[in-house]
């Protein structure tokens, strides 16, 4: 579903992604996890077109991605840390919105089950965004996924800064969403998150993945071990 072949980026004289080779089945929840400045979040803007590769592919469901190619942007949702959402527009709308840029048009019964489905409180609706914590954004970002039948999901740091309830039910809801087939690259720094929601994880290193593993055959400690030992290479 999603493949990097060779991806490579640079900025200017500066390796941000070395080569990587990546593939994620539809389904799969693959967590990536680096310290800062690994490569994270670069490998993620590529996949959503929003910066170009130095060379090597992206492809999402067979198709290369490249910089404002609607055929796979229309594939994929993208939730980072802070949703970007209209404030003065009620959830509700910014979800018509935003699924209508997809070129989908929705009832608003069917607007108002894909928040349910994404777990909004259904007197949320109606309110402007403005008002919304950090968690509610998070499940409107949710919903335009549904509501866009995105095929995969782009999470970058999506539960840095949620209470441990809300943490949880965002894990619920993509580990459904994996059940239906959509496939969830995520960049984390939640090791424990990686390895509860993950089904692979891996560990970037100074834009290289250095480590790739299932997350049932480590323990959590393992994990720990292994990222240490990653990270804390010398340059
Ligand atoms: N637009 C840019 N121009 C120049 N350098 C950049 C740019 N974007 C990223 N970089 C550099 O590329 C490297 C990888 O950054 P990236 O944001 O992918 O890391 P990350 O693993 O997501 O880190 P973090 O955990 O802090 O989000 C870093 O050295 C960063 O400074």
């Amino acid at each position: 579903m999603l493949k990097a072949e060779k991806l490579t980026k640079r900025f200017g004289d500066h390796t941000a992604l070395d080569n990587l080779d990546l593939e994620i089945r539809a389904g799969e929840i693959y967590c990536l996890l680096g310290s800062n400045g690994a490569g994270k979040s670069t490998t993620i803007n590529i996949f959503l077109g929003f910066i170009p590769a130095t060379s090597g592919r992206a492809l999402i469901d067979g198709v290369e991605v490249s910089v404002n190619n609607h055929a796979t942007r229309n594939l994929v949702a993208y939730i980072p840390e802070i949703v970007n959402l209209y404030p003065t527009l009620t959830g509700l709308e910014n979800l018509a919105f935003f699924s209508g840029l997809s070129g989908f048009t929705y009832s608003r019964a069917e607007l108002a089950a894909f928040t349910q489905t994404a777990g909004l409180q259904p007197e949320a609706l109606d309110k402007r965004v403005g008002s919304y914590s950090k968690g509610m954004r998070q499940k409107v970002g949710i919903a335009i996924a549904l509501a866009k039948q995105a095929k995969a999901l782009f999470l970058d740091e999506p539960t840095s800064g949620l209470d441990p309830h809300a943490s949880n039910e965002f894990s619920q809801i993509i580990t459904r969403l994996s059940g239906q087939g959509v496939s969830t690259l995520m960049a984390t720094h939640d090791l424990l998150m990686a390895k509860n929601l993950g089904h692979r994880i891996g560990i970037m290193h100074q834009g290289v993945l250095e480590q790739e593993l299932r997350s049932a055959d480590a323990s959590y400690s393992a994990l720990t071990d292994l990222y240490l030992a990653t990270v804390n290479q010398p340059a």
